[in-house]
């Protein structure tokens, strides 16, 4: 039975950035060739709301999505698309996850006009990210690097470093790059060096739980494989007490029935690295074993540090 296009047009609220718009315009456009149609509703979230702050010092966990979830919960909007890596662990009641569509390969690159790698940049380099978890493992490899602050949209701090010589490199998403069509200069970071935020270079879709069409969204736009691995990442990353800002990387692939997670905590100065892997059938239990097994290697004295730091203790 072939479906009508329904009349009503769904509202999809996205934050404002070139580069939120243009994953909420992709996410519109599957919607709109199943028969939809999709007004994109830009929101401002507390991230741009206080553009100048450290996004670690910013003592708020939902600064990314806070807006879009009220805005959600009221029905102003029908769903949300969000930056996976950008919603905290725990989703409001009553809003769920409904899908998470296929994902970019999520490594951090480095980017610099002169294309460092983290091996050829100059000792002392001065290195732009405001990310715990890429200046931790940044001084992991490289102690001898000077690490600076860096706020702005993606094109801000590309502009920062390789027009206006910021810094010598910065860190960013390569996934981020990509979906702009960004062209700066840039190297790969490995996972061994440096390994991705849970969650990074995936897209989810936020939606009230209760909404009539959430099983459908569900069925359009969820990739199995990009959920499964991103739960088993988030279920490690929930069990840590973390969110997007302490030092913990991870990355899983889902492979037939298993999840295969690679999980890290690394002390804010990059002295102490802990890191464990671990795979199953079920993500979250692979994700809590995963996070368990860092913790029994001593990380949670490194995230108490982290969350004492932040208190301002
Ligand atoms: N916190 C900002 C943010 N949220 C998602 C991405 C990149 C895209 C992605 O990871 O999916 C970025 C920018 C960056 O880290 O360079």
């Amino acid at each position: 039975m072939t479906s009508r296009a329904p009349a009503k047009t769904l509202v999809l609220g996205t934050r404002g950035s070139k580069l939120a718009l243009v994953q909420a315009e992709t996410v519109a456009g599957r919607l709109r060739g199943r028969g939809f149609s999709v007004e994109v509703r830009p929101i401002k979230t507390t991230a741009e709301e206080r553009p100048e702050e450290s996004l670690a010092q910013i003592d708020q966990r939902d600064l990314f999505t806070r807006q879009l979830d009220e805005a959600l919960l009221r029905g102003e909007i029908d769903l949300a698309v969000h930056s996976l890596k950008d919603i905290p662990t725990e989703v409001p009641e009553g809003i769920d996850l409904v899908a998470v569509p296929e994902r970019h390969e999520p490594s951090d690159v480095l980017v610099s006009a002169e294309r460092y790698t983290l091996e050829t940049l100059p000792e002392g380099a001065l290195v732009a990210t405001s990310s715990l978890r890429r200046r931790a493992q940044l001084l992991n490899r490289r102690p001898d690097l000077v690490v600076v602050e860096i706020r702005g949209n993606v094109d801000t701090r590309v502009r920062k470093v390789i027009v206006e010589g910021h810094a010598e490199a910065a860190v960013l998403a390569g996934a981020g790059l990509a979906r702009i069509g960004h062209e700066a200069p840039r190297t790969t970071l490995p996972h061994d060096a440096v390994l991705p935020a849970v969650g990074q270079g995936a897209l989810a879709v936020a939606m009230r739980g209760d909404h009539p069409l959430a099983e459908k969204v569900r069925e359009l736009l969820n990739d199995p494989a990009a959920e499964r691995a991103t739960r088993a990442e988030r279920a490690m990353l929930g069990a840590l007490e973390g969110g997007c800002r302490v030092p913990v990387g991870g990355y899983a692939l889902a492979e037939g029935r298993k999840v295969r997670l690679r999980g890290r905590v690394v002390s804010i100065d990059g002295a102490l690295l802990y890191e464990a892997e671990g795979s199953g059938e079920d993500p979250e239990a692979v994700g809590r074993g995963v996070a368990r097994d860092l913790s029994e290697q001593g990380a949670e004295v490194v995230l108490g540090e982290v969350r004492r730091a932040r208190s301002g203790a």
